[in-house]
């Protein structure tokens, strides 16, 4: 299997007489399209000459960017492989004659016959954090920029990639005692807003739709924190929880500005900080992008203390994967 940077060098070798590479399209659904915020927020912040754009497959499939063609590259996810709007957006995209990468864990799925490229991820218990599908995605961004304008902090970023596995298993260890009395806090609780923003703004919205609704049938809304003074503070109050994403790197105030009222006017609010937890190792010019990769792995301590206390297996569903929809 060729890395990513292979991938990336071959595709900017195949489309060097035909313009070159210049849109970049990361498309998915639900967690996958979560996966895929960190590798969105890194061109739109680190990139001058890339365009980049992240759809979840049905808007995608529904209302192709115009630019779809053979200078975009697009990437698509789909664990399993099988999900029907994502596997039509790596059929539609190669159509318009842009390379598909597809970054999947089942590799005889039927989205891999729809890409140029295909990728799988580590995945489950004691996975290597480096090699997941975020950082897979976030890499494709990082060589995507390096290998067309440059990207001063390469280094500093494969350093990161060095560290994160280490950071993610210890603060995993570190939250298992209070992620018990979430869980026991938690557990009668109808509805448990996240908040967050930046570059892991994803790894709050997967929390919210897939872990507590579709996991746990709570009711959720993912609020980006810079947002909670333009609505959402209205229903602040002493009974209702947040899990609170406070992250590391240059978004880190609009985070603490929305804390501070909360501490002030709410009382049932989890913090979850990516400085407490260890992140600081990483390099400040990189540090934004790996949040997500932390936040997303140490929420699982949390979510099977909760699944337990609640005795609803994180695994139970009504409607996915067994009715039409
Ligand atoms: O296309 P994928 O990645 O297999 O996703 C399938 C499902 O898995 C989830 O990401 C999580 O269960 C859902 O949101 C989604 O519908």
């Amino acid at each position: 299997m060729m890395s990513i940077k292979e991938i990336v060098s071959d595709i900017l070798t195949s489309q060097a007489d035909k313009g070159g590479v210049k849109y970049v399209y990361y498309v998915a659904c639900g967690g996958s399209y979560a996966a895929f915020y960190p590798a969105k927020a890194f061109l739109e912040k680190e990139s001058r000459g890339l365009t980049v754009g992240l759809y979840n497959s049905g808007e995608f499939i529904n209302n192709l960017p115009s630019a779809l063609g053979e200078n975009a590259v697009v990437i698509v996810a789909s664990h399993k492989g099988n999900t029907p709007e994502t596997i039509k957006a790596a059929e539609l995209a190669r159509q318009n004659g842009a390379p598909v990468i597809g970054l999947t864990w089942v590799m005889d799925s039927p989205l891999v016959t729809h890409c140029d490229y295909v990728e799988s991820y580590t995945f489950g218990d004691n996975k290597d954090i480096a090699g997941e599908k975020t950082m897979k995605a976030l890499l494709s961004a990082v060589e995507l920029l390096q290998q067309t304008e440059g990207y001063v902090h390469y280094d500093d970023f494969l350093d990161g990639v060095s560290k994160i596995n280490r950071i993610v298993y210890r603060a995993c260890e570190h939250v298992e005692e209070r992620a018990e009395a979430f869980a026991q806090e938690y557990k009668d609780d109808k509805v448990i807003y996240t908040v967050a923003s930046g570059a892991s703004y994803g790894a709050a919205y997967l929390q919210s739709i897939c872990i507590f609704m579709e996991m746990q049938w709570i009711h959720s809304a993912c609020i980006h924190s810079g947002e909670f003074f333009h609505g959402p503070f209205e229903i602040t109050d002493a009974n209702t929880p947040f899990l609170f994403q406070l992250s590391e790197g240059n978004t880190r105030p609009v985070d603490e500005r929305a804390l501070n009222f909360l501490k002030k006017y709410g009382r049932r609010i989890e913090i979850v900080d990516a400085k407490e937890l260890g992140l600081s190792t990483i390099n400040t010019t990189v540090i934004d992008y790996f949040n997500h990769s932390l936040f997303n792995n140490v929420y699982p301590v949390y979510n099977r203390a909760l699944a337990k206390a609640r005795q609803h297996p994180l695994t139970t569903r009504r409607y996915m994967w067994k009715v039409d929809y």
